[in-house]
């Protein structure tokens, strides 16, 4: 039995869904897991398995995610660690290169063992002004691609990390 901190950046919630959603797969592997938003900047504890994810605003991480890597970068070297995020790109199967690209700062930082894009969602009416015109300009209405069953997926995936 191990322990696994499961920690997200999110602002419209498609990275914390895809974190619930690991959840139970890992737990149901006979592990500890911890659910964190990186809003209350957790500690790593001696997790066996670190996953950090975060929504991507304009091609990157959000910045309490990216500062949560720097500051943890040791710790994290020395531990096995997984990345995901969540973004509109990854509900377009021709742009998967790209949505995942927005992780390699991430996977180069902590050396991490695996990687994942999930598609996000995008609601109008819950971000400023200026972000709106972005989306805009970018032919984006609202949107809702969360699927919580490929998140458990990769969940499973992820148990094989967790052997010795
Ligand atoms: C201002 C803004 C910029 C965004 N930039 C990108 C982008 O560069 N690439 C992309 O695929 N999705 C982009 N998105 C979509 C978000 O990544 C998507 O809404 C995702 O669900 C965010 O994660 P969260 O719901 O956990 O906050 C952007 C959304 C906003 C509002």
């Amino acid at each position: 039995m191990g322990s696994v901190l499961i920690a997200y950046a999110t602002r419209s919630g498609a990275a914390h869904d895809i974190a619930r959603a690991l959840e139970a797969p890992l737990r149901q592997g006979g592990h500890r897991v911890r659910l964190a938003s990186l809003a209350d900047a957790p500690t790593i504890d001696g997790a066996d398995l670190v996953v950090v994810g975060s929504g991507i605003n304009a091609t990157v991480w959000y910045p309490e995610a990216s500062a949560w890597l720097d500051a943890h970068q040791a710790a994290l070297l020395a531990t096995k660690v997984a990345v995901f995020n969540t973004c509109l790109n990854a509900a377009d199967p021709s742009k998967r290169e790209e949505a995942l690209g927005y992780n390699r700062p991430a996977v180069e930082s902590v050396d991490a063992a695996a990687s994942e894009s999930f598609a996000g969602r995008y609601v109008k009416e819950e971000v400023g002004f200026f972000q709106r015109l972005l989306l805009a300009v970018l032919g984006k209405g609202s949107q809702d691609h969360v699927d919580t069953a490929k998140a458990a997926a990769w969940a499973r995936e992820l148990l094989t990390l967790m052997r010795p």
